[in-house]
């Protein structure tokens, strides 16, 4: 419910029981991240449940569903017959969907109804400013480009020794870059080709770069896009913690955790990319990888522990690969991130005041 990738979407809970363990504090850990979710707020629009537990049991838990819901004004409702939603989801496909109080049909309402297909959710769950995450003595320090990056996504790359600063969705990331050891493009919610901006940044980086670069989920979408291929609207999208991706270099399958509607049509790939992992469900793309340079992503998410721990490796193989860059002197580095970021901000964007670096509220 925290992920920024679920903005804009009424969730359904297929767990006919929903609430027993309660909702956990707002503890953050040593690097200031939030340790029990993925944002600060709940992201999605509405959430619908069979049945909802009132009472509430688990060591971290300091309020109830329906508290936390009411208090962050997100809708929620129970006592629906979830299964036939499901049913009716399964021939449909995702659908455009309300929550109503009674049977009318109100035109007034219709007003407020926005299809989230249709807008830049990306826009609203993006950092406004750049900020920091440190890793304390941290070897490497990369650049991540915010689209509705989850917390766990951070915390997997400072946890492995790499210091992060976050770059709004739309920063030119292609005018700093040099100035960083990698490149990191997070996941998001909505239509992939809403971010026409991200997908520019992108291409001009790799033309003008060779810095390693990894995407998660919407970032492999939008580094697709970068190199030229095309994404296709799923008619379910795969949402689960169990999707078997077979990784095409090895062998090797891996049980993956996924929430994502929109995926990469592997045919359209460029000549210089391969399909790195394949979704052995149905057959959809699951990640691709440079030939020769230290690019990849994936469409799963290896920091989400569907496995558990099948392949967070992804966050080594790329922290090995900024490392060789390190090593062989490709990507040179100033170490004064913030600075640079300052002296940007206050060049390219005309008319907006240069905002400070931010510590994550
Ligand atoms: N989790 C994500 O990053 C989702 C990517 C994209 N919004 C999709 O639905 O396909």
């Amino acid at each position: 419910m925290t992920d920024p990738s679920y903005r804009g979407q009424i969730l359904v809970f297929t767990q006919p029981l929903i609430g027993n363990y309660g909702v956990p504090s707002k503890e953050r850990d040593q690097w200031n991240l939030l340790r029990h979710f993925e944002s600060p707020h709940i992201q999605c629009a509405g959430v619908v449940v069979a049945d909802v537990s009132l009472r509430y049991s688990h060591w971290t838990a300091v309020e109830s569903l329906s508290q936390w819901c009411a208090r962050e004004g997100v809708p929620a409702i129970s006592g629906v017959d979830t299964r036939e939603i499901v049913t009716y989801l399964r021939e449909q496909g995702s659908s455009l969907a309300r929550i109503t109080i009674g049977d009318e049909y109100d035109a007034d309402e219709d007003e407020g109804f926005i299809d989230p297909g249709q807008i830049n959710l990306v826009k609203r769950v993006s950092t406004k400013a750049p900020f920091v995450v440190e890793s304390p003595g941290a070897a490497y320090h990369v650049a991540l480009i915010d689209c509705g990056v989850k917390e766990n996504i951070l915390r997997s790359l400072v946890r492995r020794g790499a210091s992060v600063t976050v770059f709004p969705y739309d920063y030119p990331i292609h005018k700093v870059a040099q100035h960083y050891d990698g490149v990191f493009i997070s996941n998001g919610p909505g239509d992939p080709t809403h971010c026409q901006d991200t997908v520019y940044n992108l291409a001009r980086l790799m033309e003008t770069s060779s810095i390693p670069i990894m995407g998660i989920c919407l970032g492999h979408q939008l580094l697709a896009l970068a190199v030229g291929a095309r994404t296709i609207k799923l008619k379910y999208g795969n949402r689960a913690h169990n999707i078997p991706a077979l990784d095409l270099t090895t062998g090797q399958c891996h049980i993956t955790s996924q929430n994502h509607g929109y995926a990469i049509d592997a045919s359209t790939l460029p000549s210089e990319f391969k399909e790195y992992f394949v979704n052995l469900n149905d057959g959809s793309n699951e990640g691709m990888m440079h030939k020769t340079r230290p690019i990849f992503s994936t469409q799963f998410h290896p920091e989400a522990k569907g496995g558990p721990e099948d392949s967070s490796y992804l966050f080594e193989k790329y922290l090995q690969n900024v490392q060789l860059a390190k090593e062989s002197q490709k990507v040179y580095k100033d170490n004064r991130p913030t600075q640079f970021i300052l002296d940007l901000l206050s060049k390219e964007r005309v008319g907006v005041e240069p905002s400070p670096l931010v510590s994550r509220a």
